[in-house]
């Protein structure tokens, strides 16, 4: 069996009992109080989420108002997914609801026949018809329960894949900020989650239905034998009714209390065996270390679950007697009516056979309405992510831009969320103009890669914190798809698409003819030095470039990168705006790297180009070098002017960069 430790033994949990213990010196050693050192663990906490109030309210007149809808939906989505389908079950369960009705009836009629005073065999013979129609009834409704579940085995993949999809376009279409944001990363994981259950709604909307006419029709039956029998009913189905909702509901709030537990599973697991870092995983021996890490956070969940558990089986246990209560009430209520002649002992035959089936279908509409409400739940942050985005959905000006003549950035800072202490950009002032290139350098987490993401328009300039102007317009008046469609940017950590050479290059629309494109993207490809890399492909352009998959070529980081380069020069041809390149030669041979950034010299007409780079021999092909430290711009020159200044950081880096003796060298000779 798996040792886990003890959830207070996890030494990453704030005030855990080894936190506590590694920190608190023994009364001996106490002389001078330490404050307590913790790690930081992954934490997901959301300000003002919703989701555990409406968990706690949940109650058994909530779902009972909540059901209709709840039904309605599962339906709607069924219908969007397979409306031929969707009308069939539907038909189907009516069909089954009346046959049910019929065999209830029918079941009724020949226990009042069979027990009427006379002889047998004219009782035997009175049953024959009754009976003949609750077999055809039977029988009808076994066929159409299969009919039932093959229809809705059809529908129910449609409805995850239909749920999966439109959560995929909506993450789309969110702000880039989204992703810096807990709020934004905790509303995905929930509708990823409610995408996940959308199929179990339409499986649990069509049990609720098939209970609640399995409840009608024996209701009603009860009811005309005796209506003292039809409150006995309801009474006694209340307490497990109501055990059904509290247990939903602990369940529910078990899950989200262990929400951050089971993202951490799943970092803990992709960093473990995802291909990228398999060989760090095996030459660092982390594995023990992420592993142990994992068992943490499972013994939590197990914890909370077991707690959960129990509260529910304390729960189930009380609504047991309860329900035992009920049930004396109830065929308490149908013996005194038989005792006191209010109905016929056939007729209370029928009755203790129409209860039975009442009671079920009332408490399968309670307990599977109680999971349909809580799948609902998880529905609902899936339809809220659709709706907004996670309330980050791409909400840009209508103003479409043209290859701009000049960018401007006036006051500009930048705070990341949860940054508040240290602007990753700050004061920034600063004019573009088409047929420049500018190089940015400086420091690791000066800014330079978050002023590009601002000059392109994937971050906006927050309010009150500076604009910039695209030929006056301010960036967040454009319209974001036609600003994209002027930017080429290869950031500094390119993606490395799943797709063969030739579309890895121009991911220009499905459909697009490779003969339109193809000289076009040779032509960039020479340029990025990429031609060099498809030419000893196995199925040259056409080879699938995929290194996480079986079957996919596999490129080094440096060829992956010349792809990248091509990728965004290719893309000048289409957008005559802005050229980005961060770090575009970082992982590059040194002849590689001088094509591409002659290049980028050739491209440079009828564009703004910006080049990031910590090798500051490249900036000699800039028209102006932009010099950054600590989120400033705190120097600006040409390659010449700053070089020759005698202070400065640029003259500073300069000069290590140029600086190579190290303490220990080895000098060159015999
Ligand atoms: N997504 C993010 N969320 C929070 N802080 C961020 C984020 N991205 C960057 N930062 C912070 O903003 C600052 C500037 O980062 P940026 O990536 O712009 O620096 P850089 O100059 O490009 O660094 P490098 O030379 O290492 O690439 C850093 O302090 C960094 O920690």
């Amino acid at each position: 069996m798996a040792q886990h430790p003890a959830p207070e033994e996890h030494p990453d949990r704030p005030g855990s009992a080894t936190a506590r213990t590694a920190s608190t010196p023994r009364p001996e050693q106490a002389e001078e109080p330490r404050q307590p050192e913790h790690d930081e663990t992954l934490r997901f906490d959301l300000p003002g989420d919703k989701r555990a109030a409406v968990g706690a309210s949940l109650s058994t007149g909530a779902m009972v108002r909540r059901l209709p809808y709840l039904v309605r939906r599962a339906l709607g989505l069924a219908w969007q997914a397979d409306r031929r389908a969707t009308a069939a079950v539907l038909v189907c369960q009516a069909l089954s609801g009346v046959l049910g009705a019929v065999v209830l009836s029918a079941t009724a009629a020949s226990l009042s026949r069979v027990m009427r005073d006379g002889p047998v065999t004219g009782r035997l013979r009175d049953t024959a018809a009754p009976i003949a129609v609750l077999a055809v009834s039977a029988a009808g409704r076994a066929l159409l329960g299969i009919a039932i579940v093959a229809l809705s085995g059809r529908i129910t993949p449609r409805i995850a894949r239909g749920a999966e999809l439109a959560l995929v376009e909506a993450g789309t279409r969110a702000e880039l900020a989204a992703y810096n944001t807990p709020a934004f990363n905790d509303s995905w994981e929930a509708a990823d989650r409610g995408a996940d259950t959308a199929p179990d709604l339409l499986h649990d909307a069509l049990d609720v239905i098939a209970a609640a006419v399995s409840f009608l029709a024996a209701a009603g039956i009860v009811a005309t034998l005796d209506p003292l029998l039809f409150p006995a009913l309801v009474a006694g189905s209340v307490p497990a009714g109501v055990a059904a909702v509290r247990t939903a509901r602990i369940h529910y709030l078990a899950a989200l209390a262990t929400t951050d537990e089971r993202r951490a599973l799943r970092i803990y697991r992709w960093w473990a065996v995802d291909k990228l870092h398999a060989d760090q995983v095996r030459a660092s021996t982390i594995a023990p270390l992420l592993l142990s890490k994992y068992r943490a956070a499972d013994a939590r969940i197990a914890a909370e679950t077991d707690r959960a558990t129990r509260l529910a089986a304390r729960v189930s246990a009380l609504a047991a007697l309860a329900t035992g209560l009920g049930t004396l009430l109830v065929w308490g209520t149908l013996l005194a009516t038989v005792a006191t002649g209010r109905i016929t002992t056939a007729s209370a035959l029928a009755a203790t056979f129409a209860l039975r089936t009442a009671a079920t279908g009332l408490q399968g509409v309670v307990g599977t309405g109680a999971r349909l409400y809580r799948i609902g739940l998880y529905l609902d942050d899936w339809a809220d992510f659709l709706d907004r985005a996670g309330g980050m959905r791409i909400r840009r000006g209508p103003v479409v831009p043209g290859a701009p003549a000049e960018i401007r950035v006036r006051s500009l800072g930048y705070v990341y969320p949860g940054t508040e202490e240290k602007a990753a950009l700050q004061d920034i002032d600063l004019t573009l103009r088409q047929g420049e290139v500018v190089a940015v350098v400086g420091h690791n987490g000066s800014g330079k890669s978050t002023l590009t993401r601002l000059l392109t328009g994937l971050l906006l300039p927050e309010p009150g914190r500076g604009e910039i102007p695209w030929d006056g317009v301010p960036i967040g008046d454009l319209d974001a798809e036609e600003l994209w469609r002027r930017v080429a940017y290869t950031p500094q950590e390119f993606a490395r698409w799943p797709l063969p050479a030739l579309e890895n290059v121009h991911l220009c629309a499905p459909g697009t003819a490779p003969e339109e494109v193809r000289a076009a993207v040779e032509e960039a490809a020479r340029r990025a030095s990429f031609d060099e890399v498809v030419a000893g492909l196995r199925s040259g352009w056409r080879t699938l470039l995929a290194q996480e998959w079986l079957g996919g070529h596999q490129l080094s980081g440096g060829e992956w990168q010349r792809a990248a380069v091509a990728r965004s020069l290719y893309r000048t041809r289409q957008a005559p705006g802005l050229l980005v390149l961060d770090e575009p030669t970082s992982d590059l041979d040194p002849a590689a790297e001088h094509r591409i950034l002659h290049a980028v010299r050739e491209l440079a007409p009828g564009r703004i180009t910006v080049l990031v780079t910590h090798n500051l021999a490249n900036t000699k092909l800039a028209d102006r070098i932009l010099v950054m430290s600590r989120g400033r711009i705190v120097q600006e020159g040409t390659y010449t002017t700053l070089a020759a200044e005698p202070t400065g950081l640029f003259r500073e880096l300069l000069d290590l960069q140029l600086d190579r003796t190290v303490p220990g060298q080895r000098t060159a000779g015999p």
